[in-house]
């Protein structure tokens, strides 16, 4: 019989690095199996009886400090354990912090926080650091312990601060077999430090087992229904057979010059402003692919609000609320995408058909479960909002091919007949008003009113952050604010049958600021146009897939003296920056370690790309699904998988900041109102498996809630609800504070931020103030 494999079990207190620590923990100790349970899932009295299943604890990082209950949850009772329980224990962190405070440190904050930093860490060289050379290990803490009181720790290892003076980073107990580090070993850029530390504890462990006798429980049913499958625990995303056959696009490539994302627009009938119609446009570099759906009066519509039980169901002829029973909307759609199975498409073409459109913001709040203090359940507008598309118009700006296809039976008429419009179009092209690409005319006075967050409150909200950066309940905020602008001309031209005011500004928003996750969504009552740079999640069509997440954090405004060379110097070459991106980094390969495993890995870290306003720092993180599971996964469902990664990483963590739960939780408290559209993503989920979702940034977007009932059920080109009415825009900015920022600076890269979309408005900009 082979022996059983090392149990770890891993105590999660609420942090974004967790599965990053058991990621770690797998490649430091040979086979072994981590079990991870939230700090407060059982009382530590109740957990007592199970630990003879584990070999060890670790007790990770966490928000809070050592000192709060709630924060540590039963952490606090492992260090006081009597003598027939104990078993070794490694904490990181707050886990640290509570092993020293526990035993009568003094726990202090630090003078400077050290938030994403490398600090060069000294060590005695023995014990947990044996044969370990220099380490360079990266820091999230804003709290410390000092052992002058102390009974019974040691330290172990200690960093020199320019500011702090002597910082403890490592400790061990001096009769039990308990170590800690104050640094955080799992970092992607910790040198030193990580593996073979653990390693050293694995081995102080097993020999500290060995030498008191003590065996680990044989693993059983008890155990399993407390703490289930081990990590990596691949969740199946759906179990629901397939029902139908799978359909197939039929396609014809053109190769029309002269033709661009617009006209083609414009040819299917963009400026019917009451018509539903979705583009997501690549209208810059690196983006390759412009997708249009070509909607009909049949195009199903899929909304749902937060605190719904149902799902509503809309075409241009009927709309039917659908029961979502035991389902939740993400599971329902799994279910809804398994019966629309397309394979055959063309490889290199990432879209063939399926679904487009946006989550709000608030959705993955949700799904985060912090209690929402604001969410508005009456009314709410559509917080996912999404079309399924069967025939589209795929754009490849490397080869110049113009792909028409179509999932619906029997439907190369449709695409003669739209290849033959679109031939016309470039022969008639002057009558497509996109290529003349005079903005829309400015807001005559008094017609446009913007109100813009006020500055001194903003400042002030970044103090309020800061203070709780301080004071250890979050490692990075991002900080944002909306800008409301109102235009009531009443000698505009109107919308009308063909005429669209947002398409026409969208144009105009795609001159000024081009930008790779482009898109023009209007899916009554909600319309979107978006500028923005920063991808957040792609998954590739399985088998195989993998999963791409594109942080940015770190931005700086263009300006005649700001080259390249320039940008990286202020990019790359300052803490503050690198600081504010490995936050994220590590945030988001703790996203990714928590849905696809093991295999994460960081592709691309702090590059600088450039944007037609901003500079910006950006990282590349992949993953991928073991090969069992991926072939398992693959044949069950065609991306569900992909679906499943969005769930688990929403909201994106470049917009909230580092530990993702409690710094929305705080975020709630900073932010006057609701995100909603403003940092939620948009994008598409192909039916033949593959995505593709951007961050909803350098975006606006307004409802018109006289759109509602009807737009859905009436073509009818006399039905103009918004004919005499005001429209309300809303622009969201914001951007990522840490202890190392400067509320004046914060306030003018909002600004920054928010300019790049405002000045479609032809609104006065706002200046700093
Ligand atoms: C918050 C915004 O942007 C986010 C914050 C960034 C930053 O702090 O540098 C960069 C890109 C986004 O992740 C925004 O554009 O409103
Ligand atoms: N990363 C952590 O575990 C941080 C611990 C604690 N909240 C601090 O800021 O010091």
């Amino acid at each position: 019989m082979s022996p059983e494999p090392p149990k770890i079990l891993l105590v999660d207190s609420y942090d974004s690095f967790t599965y990053n620590l058991a990621s770690l923990c797998r490649k430091a100790i040979p086979n072994c199996r981590v079990h991870i349970i939230k700090n407060d899932v059982i009382e530590f009295t109740d957990l007592l009886s199970y630990l003879p299943y584990f070999s060890g604890v670790i007790v990770g990082p966490g928000p809070g400090s050592p000192d709060v209950p709630e924060d540590v949850g039963l952490v606090k009772g492992l260090w006081k354990m009597n003598d027939t329980h104990v078993l070794p224990v490694f904490g990181v962190c707050l886990g640290h912090q509570s092993l020293a405070v526990e035993h009568g440190a003094t726990l202090r904050r630090l003078s400077v926080v050290k938030h994403g930093q490398v600090s060069a860490v000294e060590h005695t060289g023995i014990d947990i650091f044996k044969g370990v050379g220099p380490v360079d290990a990266v820091r999230y803490h804003s709290l410390h312990v000092e052992l002058g009181g102390a009974k019974n720790i040691e330290e172990l290892a200690w960093s020199h601060d320019e500011e702090n003076g002597r910082v403890v980073m490592a400790i061990r107990h001096c009769t039990r077999p308990f170590w800690a580090v104050q640094y955080h070993p799992e970092s992607v850029l910790t040198r030193g430090g990580g593996t073979d530390v653990v390693l050293n504890f694995w081995r102080l462990a097993c020999a500290w087992n060995f030498s008191h006798g003590r065996v680990t429980r044989p693993w059983d049913q008890r155990a399993d229904g407390l703490f289930g499958t081990p990590w990596p625990y691949i969740r199946p995303s759906s179990s629901i057979p397939r029902t139908n056959a799978p359909l197939s696009p039929s396609t014809i490539k053109l190769n029309i010059q002269g033709l661009s994302a617009p006209d083609i627009c414009e040819v299917l009938g963009v400026d019917d402003d009451s018509s539903p119609f979705v583009m997501l446009e690549s209208a810059a570099q690196p983006g390759r692919f412009t997708i249009i759906g070509c909607l009909t009066l049949a195009s199903l519509r899929v909304t749902y609000s937060i605190g719904d039980n149902f799902i509503r169901l809309a075409n241009g002829e009927s709309c039917d609320e659908v029961d979502l029973g035991s389902h939740d909307v993400w599971s329902w759609l799994t279910s809804f995408m398994n019966k629309k199975e397309v394979i055959g498409g063309s490889p290199e073409i990432p879209f063939w058909g399926g679904l487009i459109g946006y989550l709000s913001y608030e959705l993955g709040v949700e799904y985060l479960k912090v209690s929402a203090r604001r969410m508005h359940r009456e009314a709410r507008h559509p917080d996912v909002n999404l079309v399924f598309v069967e025939r589209s118009i795929i754009l490849d700006s490397t080869s110049g091919n113009i792909h028409l296809q179509s999932i619906m039976e029997d439907d190369d008429e449709w695409l003669t007949e739209m290849a033959a419009q679109l031939h016309s179009a470039v022969r008639n092209h002057s009558t497509y008003s996109s290529l003349n690409t005079s903005p829309p005319t400015k807001a005559r006075p008094n017609t446009s009113t913007v109100i813009l967050p006020d500055g001194d409150l903003y400042r002030s909200r970044i103090r309020m952050a800061k203070e709780y950066l301080a004071a250890g309940e979050s490692y990075e905020l991002c900080l944002t604010a909306n800008t409301h602008i109102t235009l009531n001309d009443p000698l505009a031209p109107k919308a009308s049958s063909t005429h669209s005011p947002s398409w026409q500004r969208y144009k105009h928003l795609r001159e000024i600021n081009p930008a790779p996750h482009a898109g023009y969504l209007r899916l009554h009552p909600t319309t979107l146009m978006s500028s923005s740079p920063e991808r957040f999640l792609s998954f590739s069509r399985p088998p195989g897939a993998t999963y791409q997440l594109r942080p940015i954090k770190g931005t700086i405004r263009k300006g005649p003296n700001v080259t390249r060379a320039v940008a990286e110097e202020a990019l790359i070459g300052s803490r503050k920056e690198i600081a504010e991106n490995l936050m994220i980094v590590d945030l988001i390969r703790h996203d990714l370690h928590g849905a696809v495993g093991e295999d994460v890995e960081v592709k691309q870290f702090c590059t600088v790309e450039e944007y037609r306003t901003v500079w910006q720092l950006v990282s590349v993180i992949e993953g991928k699904l073991p090969g069992g599971a991926d072939q398992a996964l693959s044949r069950q469902a065609n991306g569900a998988f992909g679906w499943e990664v969005l769930k688990r990483s929403l909201p994106p963590g470049s917009m909230t900041g580092a530990p993702k739960k409690r710094s929305v939780g705080i975020l709630q408290q900073l932010e006057d109102e609701e995100r909603n559209v403003y940092s939620g993503v948009f994008g598409y989920w192909c039916a033949g498996g593959g995505g593709d979702w951007s961050v909803t940034i350098r975006s606006c977007f307004k409802y018109d809630d006289r759109y509602e009932d009807d737009a859905n059920k009436s073509y009818d080109p006399d039905f103009y609800p918004g004919i005499h009415e005001p429209e309300h825009w809303v622009i969201g900015a914001g951007g990522a504070i840490t202890d190392l920022s400067d509320p004046d600076a914060e306030w003018d890269e909002m600004l920054t931020k928010l300019q790049s979309v405002l000045r479609v408005f032809g609104a006065d900009g706002p200046r700093g103030h």
